[in-house]
């Protein structure tokens, strides 16, 4: 490999080593921390060792500071911060907040670490917030910081948005990488980390193509499109033949396991996704983009703790910061690079969702229409929807 850019070409698209090394330092330390790993954190001013909370038990807390020989501090978001009642000044919004550093009672337990990253810990503890026991720091954590890209890694691995971290003083003239390297441990910039979503948007590239008849749309291409580190792919789902240079009819749907396949009633996401194909196909012609971004992106598993609070009488956007999570954790990136490879640089947007207007146009793709995407609602799914509307600005 060499470090310039060179062109791919059976797609035309641009790939870069120096593009995928730190996309893939980022894939090593996420898996290290859903196996209850550790993982080095590092910028020019810090490093940190980090475990995810949600894998914390008592061996992974005792590994991080008997190797960092320091105290562990628990990095949560600052809405889940706000849910559990942290008192002190950092920004409390639904969206993109920030996260805040805790320092919690040495030796750092777990079932103190569960208590105030995991609302279903927090719940069956009996402990309602807020709940943080007396004698506990809570600081803002300044954005690039090391401690956010701890979260924004877990975040990454589709854990719980909370991690344990321990500064790591490094014996002098040794680097982070190089500590790590000793013992076997993954070690990632955190500037890869935030820069996660965009390189590896940038990197993504056609890996196969199938004629694919559908049920409504015969006339049905499916394209995969995968990013430099061998992460999840994204699907293009190409009905007919759109006309170049005119506006491509276009579906943004993200991914939705149990509405898309199971056919679940708890949202609207297998009727938004078959009725958006065939809505297609009687159109003509145009495209639906199936983004790998499971629960507004905070992934399936995610998504069953969510709706267990929703259960509990949270909705659909407050069960998310509940859980830590911003109200939708989406990126639309990849869905714009997907339009570009494909040729389409303007589209008649087939959703309810404003925020995906806006994302779109961001990312340089022109919106020349917003289509409604509206279905019959049912009882299941009738309170879900009423939130969209009233809390979410999704206009039905
Ligand atoms: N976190 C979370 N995700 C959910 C919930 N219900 C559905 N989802 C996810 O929401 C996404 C559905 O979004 P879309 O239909 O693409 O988008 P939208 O924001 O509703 O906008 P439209 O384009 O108008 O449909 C899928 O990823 C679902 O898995 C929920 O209660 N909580
Ligand atoms: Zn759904």
């Amino acid at each position: 490999m060499t470090d310039s850019l060179s062109s791919d070409a059976a797609t035309g698209t641009m790939t870069d080593s120096s593009l995928t090394a730190p996309l893939v330092a980022v894939d090593r330390a996420g898996s290290e921390l859903r196996r209850g790993g550790v993982a080095v954190i590092y910028s020019p001013q810090r490093t940190l060792l980090v475990g995810a909370a949600e894998a914390a038990d008592a061996g992974l807390l005792d590994r991080l500071e008997g190797m960092a020989q320091a105290s562990a501090r628990l990095i949560i978001t600052a809405r889940r911060a706000s849910v559990i009642g942290v008192p002190g000044d950092y920004p409390q919004t639904r969206q993109g907040a920030g996260v805040v550093a805790l320092t919690i009672p040495q030796p750092v337990e777990e079932t103190l670490v569960a208590v105030l990253s995991d609302p279903a810990a927090a719940i069956n503890s009996n402990n309602p917030p807020p709940i943080l026991p007396d004698g506990c720091l809570a600081e803002a954590v300044e954005a690039g910081e090391p401690d956010e890209a701890a979260v924004i890694l877990t975040k990454l691995a589709r854990l719980l948005p909370a991690a344990i971290v321990v500064p790591l003083t490094l014996p002098a003239g040794q680097t982070a990488e190089g500590w790590a390297q000793e013992r076997s441990i993954p070690a990632v910039a955190a500037t890869a980390i935030t820069g996660y979503h965009e390189t590896a948007a940038r990197t993504l590239r056609q890996v196969g193509e199938a004629r694919v008849p559908l049920e409504g749309a015969e006339n049905t291409r499916i394209i995969a499109f995968r990013p430099a580190d061998g992460g999840i792919e994204h699907l293009a789902i190409v009905i007919g033949t759109p006309e170049a240079g005119k506006p491509v009819l276009a579906r943004l749907h993200s991914e939705c396991f149990t509405g898309d396949l199971l056919g679940s009633l708890r949202c609207d996401c297998g009727d938004q996704l078959r009725g958006a194909i065939l809505s297609i196909s009687e159109a003509g012609a145009g495209v639906l983009l199936y983004l790998a971004q499971e629960g507004r992106g905070i992934g399936l598993v995610n998504k069953l703790r969510a709706y267990q609070l929703q259960d509990s009488g949270f909705d659909t956007l407050d069960a998310n910061g509940q859980l830590g999570f911003d109200d939708d954790e989406r990126i639309y990136q990849p869905a714009a690079e997907m339009l570009r490879q494909l040729g389409f640089d303007s589209v008649r947007l087939m959703t309810n969702n404003p925020l995906k207007v806006e994302a779109l146009a961001r990312h340089g793709v022109t919106v020349s229409e917003r289509v409604p995407h509206v279905f019959q609602s049912n009882v299941h799914n009738l309170s879900y929807l009423r939130t969209k509307a009233v809390k979410g600005g999704h206009l039905f």
